[in-house]
């Protein structure tokens, strides 16, 4: 898939969206404030308009216990899991299998009231990534979505107004080893997760009516998916 048309942009997506998740709230710069809290998650957003839409870049940092970085995206990624966690999902479409690790995906999300219904193209490549701040420790991992275009599919041509996102999904996982030198259980392990997200809504829709979207959305989304991956995996084999 080195030679794939996408290739290139993949590569350059990725290096710059996993920058970003790793850049702390703190040097992100002026204007974010913390919307939404809930236990271990926190949630950023910073008020943007782009031709007097609202297209509000989003940072959310999630520890959840007992999951490793890698499980996170593997049911992130994974086309065979996303009616289960993704609640505004209408419908889902698998364009192209790029390669295993890149799809191609077509959404239809439900409409949200008074805004016309949305549906969103976007190419997902999941990748691990070295762990440089500690050589030994767990890899990262990530998954990172990025509108594209697709000829079969061109926008705003049904009843769906085309939104465009970039999302990373950033996991760091982290091993505790237990004392007395006893196996490794899920007990021990805990993974840091930053979702960044920026949405451009496509066509009009009032910036009030997205940001209550996002506010009531959002929060919804981490703790349900998060949830969902505990839940997968709790009587599985650790997947590091
Ligand atoms: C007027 C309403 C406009 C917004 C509609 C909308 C746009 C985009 C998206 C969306 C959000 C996350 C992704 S993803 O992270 O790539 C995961 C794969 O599905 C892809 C799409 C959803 C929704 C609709 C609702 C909504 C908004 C946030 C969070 C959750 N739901």
């Amino acid at each position: 898939a080195c030679q794939h048309r996408l290739w290139s942009e993949i590569e350059s997506v990725v290096k710059q969206q996993v920058a970003w998740a790793r850049t702390g709230i703190g040097e992100c710069g002026v204007g974010w404030q913390l919307f939404a809290e809930d236990g271990e998650m926190r949630m950023y957003r910073r008020e943007e308009e782009v031709d007097g839409m609202a297209v509000d870049p989003l940072k959310a940092v999630h520890t959840v216990p007992g999951i490793t970085g890698h499980e996170v995206c593997h049911y992130f990624f994974g086309p065979q899991y996303r009616y289960d966690w993704e609640t505004t999902l209408e419908q889902m479409t698998v364009l192209e299998t790029i390669s295993e690790d890149t799809l191609v995906f077509l959404q239809t999300h439900k409409r949200i009231w008074p805004a016309s219904q949305r549906d969103v193209l976007f190419w997902s490549h999941m990748r691990k990534l070295p762990n440089e701040s500690d050589r030994d420790g767990p890899d990262l991992w990530t998954v990172v979505n990025n509108s594209t275009h697709h000829p079969d599919y061109p926008p705003n041509v049904g009843k769906c107004v085309r939104i465009y996102l970039k999302v990373c999904l950033l996991c760091q996982t982290r091993v505790d080893p237990p004392k007395d030198g006893a196996p490794l259980t899920r007990d021990n392990i805990s993974c840091k997760i930053t979702y960044c997200s920026v949405v451009n809504p496509g066509g009009w829709a009032p910036a009030s009516v997205l940001r209550a979207v996002y506010k009531r959305e959002y929060p919804k989304f981490l703790k349900r998916f998060t949830a969902y991956v505990v839940n997968q995996t709790k009587n599985k084999p650790i997947m590091f």
